[in-house]
């Protein structure tokens, strides 16, 4: 049996909706149904989700809250009168929403994860109320029935050891189509938490951990994952398949198209997964498995990523300092920040994280810390950093890999302000500075495809 999840794009409108049943039809191994909350219809449409956090923020903040209720209603009100539904799915959405205003009105991150999780539980219920009216047995299935126990870290949820037991307990033997709603779970205390945004992934990931399914098809809008970001570099190449390994560098830094949580739980279990497009299903996709054969091309994709800073430390005969790095890094642990690299040298360690995690005084405070906990020589932060990624397995056994890089960004007058390498040799990054990120990544694409 297979999970199939489709993300907003794929269920932003009636025509959409009609097209996901098509493809959830064409295939009686297409069992458990996984969908995101309505997405952008065209390039400058607003998603669900943004509008629902619009209308917590709202409430919360004790605004007008009707002009971001009902841009949230006539969606709904779109999908019900477009699939000729039951009318009464909108009077009972519009109950509902105004239900959890009412209830958490005053605890803002409760009312902000019910509200975004409702964007995907209202399509969950319409989905599977429009197949069962094609003549097809579905059913929505709550993530609570399903057995999605979650941490209780609000819009940061993590799905808890016992959830794959679980879900597969639930869901293995039941009869139909079964649509689960995508970006939450529920904690041990009864609580709605959703994942991070974009989080449907991660939910479609782990329903197939949980149900073993033989594979997890993840319908997008487009028909592949490309060699780069198809929306900074015409006409990229195509991936016909990549490893869980280099999806997850490519994912964390930066191609959206699948969370770089999602990979874990069908690593796990060696689920393969594969990409495909809601409005062309004939295309044959990317696959992403354990390992695959080595095609001549050491590099598989470039990715980048923009918002980052490095904290830079200098101090002398920092190489014999027993402890140093663990004392920096319990600095960073305490003030809450999570850090993405260390690039070090002998009297010198940079420790680059991203930059919205130093606002609100923690800069300052962090600084002040290092001086006078670590009496170093000189500690300063440099901002408006960008991230290119070079990822493909085949990088370990090919030599010139890093010179070539170098070469191509020398050519195109970028300055490498880093460079790191970790042991895998499945990524090299660069750091470059942000307003050259874009021009980084074309001239690495010339260089390597
Ligand atoms: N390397 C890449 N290959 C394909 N798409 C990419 C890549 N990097 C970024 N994207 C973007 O990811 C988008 C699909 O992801 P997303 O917007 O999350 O879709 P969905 O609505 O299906 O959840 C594509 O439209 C594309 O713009
Ligand atoms: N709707 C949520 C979760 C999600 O995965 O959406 P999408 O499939 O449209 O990326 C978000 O926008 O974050």
């Amino acid at each position: 049996m297979k999970v199939v999840k489709f993300g907003g794009s794929s269920v932003a409108s009636p025509e959409q909706f009609q097209k996901v049943a098509n493809i959830v039809l064409a295939d009686r191994k297409r069992k458990f149904i996984i969908v995101s909350a309505p997405g952008k219809r065209h390039d400058v449409d607003r998603k669900m989700t943004d509008l629902l956090i619009q209308l917590a923020d709202s409430v919360a903040e004790g605004r007008d809250d009707s002009a971001a209720f009902a841009s949230v209603m006539e969606r709904y009100q779109e999908i019900v009168t477009g699939l000729s539904l039951e009318k009464l799915f909108v009077s009972e959405i519009q109950r509902n929403l105004q239900e959890t205003i009412a209830r958490y009105r005053h605890d803002r991150k409760r009312l902000m994860d019910s509200l975004k999780a409702s964007g995907e539980d209202n399509n969950a219920r319409l989905m599977a109320a429009y197949i069962t009216t094609l003549g097809q047995e579905a059913y929505y299935v709550s993530p609570k029935e399903a057995g999605m126990v979650v941490t209780n870290e609000p819009g940061n949820a993590r799905i808890l050891p016992e959830a794959f037991e679980r879900i597969g307990t639930s869901l293995k033997n039941r009869e139909g189509i079964l649509v689960i709603p995508g970006f939450f779970g529920y904690s041990k205390e009864g609580h709605i938490v959703t994942f991070p945004r974009g989080g449907s992934d991660i939910t479609g990931s782990i329903i197939a951990a949980g149900v073993e399914a033989e594979e997890y098809e993840n319908f997008t809008d487009v028909d592949s994952i490309y060699s780069v970001n198809p929306k900074l570099v015409r006409n990229p190449a195509e991936i016909k398949e990549l490893t869980y390994r280099e999806m997850r560098e490519l994912a964390y830094a930066g191609f959206s198209v699948f969370h770089d949580e999602a990979l874990q739980p069908v690593f796990h279990k060696k689920i393969p997964v594969c990409v495909k497009n809601t409005n062309h299903p004939e295309a044959p996709g990317t696959s992403i498995v354990s390992a695959r054969e080595p095609n001549g091309y050491p590099v598989v994709g470039i990715a980048s990523d923009k918002g980052f800073c490095s904290i830079n430390i200098t101090k002398y005969l920092m190489n014999r300092e027993l402890g140093f790095g663990r004392r920096l890094l319990e600095i960073l642990e305490d003030e809450h920040i999570s850090y993405e690299h260390t690039p070090s040298g002998i009297d010198n360690i940079s420790v680059i994280v991203r930059a919205h995690q130093l606002e609100n005084g923690k800069e300052e405070r962090i600084l002040q810390r290092i001086c006078t906990e670590l009496l170093v020589d000189e500690v300063h932060v440099e901002r408006n950093l960008g991230m290119v990624m070079v990822v493909g397995e085949g990088m370990a056994k090919t030599v010139g890999i890093a010179a070539k890089a170098a070469n191509a960004l020398a050519e195109a007058g970028i300055n490498i302000k880093m460079i790191n390498q970790g042991s895998s040799e499945v990524s090299m990054m660069f750091g470059v500075d942000d307003y050259q990120v874009n021009e980084a990544l074309t001239a690495l694409y010339h260089a390597f495809f």
